[in-house]
């Protein structure tokens, strides 16, 4: 085993031509992508593209089958996989507490990795003003004292993002956190990913989703799946298109862009290589 410590000037994330095959079906073919600092992706795919398989992957949490995958410059089967996780932020939504503890508490438990408070812990002075400092950012600021219990999906999404951030990861991963959530809850979100992405210009983030009105106004860049193969991958404006769009989801769709957001409709008339 080498070290897990980041390589400072290695890029955050790399995959080179990763396959996933499972039982014989090949779940990912030939998928590269390289974040770096400050690089916010969304990986965009019909359902059973491989998203979340790629994602897996980035986030040290599977191995590809073939290809390599280095997290923060360390390739995967070479280091100690769980010293490594501790540098990336991976949002569980189906975060298994039942308590009713602080909401502030369980934020603050994105420092100890655990789910109840660890029995003699207490957060320094200053992991309580980063707590504060991210619940603000992520509009629950208000809710810090409530239990835990008694708030709405898309308040506790925005919680466990905010406890997620705690060890200040470099990278962090969202498996579609709009997913469920009403327009006001989701409209909360996407503005509190855009001003945590604006206060904290190093992290990089990868958000999965196959809803293009799902994605925050700073995405920077876009990868595209369908059927475990990449159909585009780079600059967001490059590559969610009319016609890169309708190719991934192998539709005719049409992409509307206004005030940074995107917009996805059926087409009128398909685009000519469909
Ligand atoms: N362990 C496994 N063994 C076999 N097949 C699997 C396994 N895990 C996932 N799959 C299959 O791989 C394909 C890709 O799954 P994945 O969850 O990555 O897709 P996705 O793009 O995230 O889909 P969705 O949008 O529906 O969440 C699916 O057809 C799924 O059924």
């Amino acid at each position: 085993m080498t070290s897990a410590e980041p390589l400072p000037d290695a890029p955050l994330l790399r995959a080179d031509a990763v396959d996933v095959v499972r039982d014989g079906r090949y779940l990912l073919r030939d998928v590269s992508l390289t974040v770096e600092a400050g690089q916010h992706w969304a990986l965009l795919g019909a359902n059973g593209a491989g998203k979340s398989t790629l994602l897996a992957l980035l986030g040290a949490v599977s191995h590809p089958t073939h290809g390599e995958v280095h997290v923060l410059g360390r390739r995967l089967g070479r280091v100690d996989i769980r010293a490594l996780r501790t540098h990336l932020g991976h949002v569980n939504p189906r975060h298994p507490l039942r308590s009713p503890l602080p909401v502030r508490t369980v934020v603050l438990t994105g420092l100890t990795n655990s789910i109840e408070p660890e029995p003699r812990w207490r957060p320094t002075a200053e992991q309580s003003a980063h707590a504060e400092h991210l619940l603000d950012t992520m509009g629950m600021a208000h809710r810090a004292d409530d239990p835990w219990t008694t708030l709405s999906q898309g308040e506790r999404g925005r919680a466990l993002i905010a406890r997620a951030l705690m060890p200040q990861p470099r990278l962090l991963l969202l498996d579609e956190p709009a997913t469920g959530l009403d327009l006001t809850a989701r409209e909360l979100l996407l503005g509190s990913l855009d001003l945590l992405r604006g206060r904290h210009p190093g992290l990089a983030t990868v958000l999965v989703t196959h809803h293009l009105e799902e994605l925050p106004e700073t995405t920077t860049h876009a990868l595209l799946l369908r059927e475990g193969g990449c159909v585009a991958a780079g600059p967001v404006e490059e590559v969610v298109t009319t016609e890169l769009i309708s190719a991934c989801f192998g539709h005719p769709i049409s992409i509307t862009r206004h005030d940074g957001r995107w917009t996805a409709r059926a087409a009128r008339t398909a685009p000519a290589e469909l």
